[in-house]
């Protein structure tokens, strides 16, 4: 259980974060919503330990910053060099390394569980590709194995849903309803709206503190909506009650 307690952080006279408080549970997946600068990422950062903040944040009663190999993180894929040479399988074999130590060779086990983990999500057979010579998808895909290779009991995932095709987005899916059976805990940092929201056990409405953490249709109230994106925000209801904006 992650247990973030009165959290702040703070950016050269920025407030990005203030007194922020939550539990996600073992099994649980949580959307992270809010809209442009609300602190997502910088909440995601700080659960990683990159960034300085006050407060507490504890993995199962303890200091997290002594548990980090529980924590796996899969980046925005806007954030990353794809130029950077390297092979899809070197990309998972990098949590591996992590964990033997830099400049060993990778032991039998740690190949099991990089094979495993592309296979898992389908991307095995092209394993020697450069990362860069990958779909948008598939470089996601490859991503997601470095976390699963990493066996932790968190995952922080940055907007995995962007810019995904169908079957990407199915692979994700069921891997992400096998690790919730596991008891692995999922927090994913989303701008989805409407429907999309409703996959995620709980939501949590960020803008710079916590506004509303609850299920989706208790957490995308219109009130709640304009309370963080502001309150000219044209919103539209679907026909199962859940507002999205146009
Ligand atoms: N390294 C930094 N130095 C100074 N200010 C920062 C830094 N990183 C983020 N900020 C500021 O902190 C606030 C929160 O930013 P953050 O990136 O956490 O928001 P976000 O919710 O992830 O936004 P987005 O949805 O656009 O990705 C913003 O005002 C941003 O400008």
């Amino acid at each position: 259980m992650l247990t973030v307690q009165n959290l702040s952080v703070h950016y050269r006279g920025i407030e990005a974060l203030t007194a922020v408080s939550l539990t996600l549970r073992p099994g649980e997946w949580v959307g992270l919503i809010g809209p442009n600068g609300a602190g997502k990422s910088t909440l995601v950062k700080a659960i990683l330990g990159l960034t300085p903040y006050r407060g507490k944040i504890l993995l199962n009663g303890a200091a997290l910053k002594r548990q980090r190999s529980q924590v796996a993180y899969v980046p925005q894929r806007s954030q990353l060099d794809w130029d950077y040479p390297i092979t899809a399988w070197n990309v998972v074999m990098m949590a591996q390394t992590r964990a033997l130590g830099w400049g060993r060779s990778p032991n039998s086990k740690a190949k099991k569980l990089v094979s495993a983990a592309l296979d898992r999500v389908e991307m095995l057979p092209l394993k020697n590709r450069s990362i860069g010579q990958l779909s948008g998808g598939q470089q996601q895909r490859v991503f997601l194995a470095r976390a699963l290779a990493q066996q932790p009991n968190l995952f922080l995932l940055d907007e995995p849903f962007s810019g995904i095709d169908k079957k990407t987005e199915a692979v994700m899916l069921s891997i992400f309803a096998d690790l919730s059976q596991q008891g692995k805990t999922l927090l994913v940092c989303s701008h989805e709206w409407g429907e999309a929201l409703n996959r995620y056990d709980r939501l949590l409405l960020l803008n710079r503190r916590v506004l509303a953490n609850d299920t989706p249709q208790a957490v995308m109230t219109m009130e709640n909506i304009q309370q963080a994106y502001g309150a000219n925000i044209q919103a539209l209801h679907n026909q199962n009650g859940m507002p999205f904006v146009c």
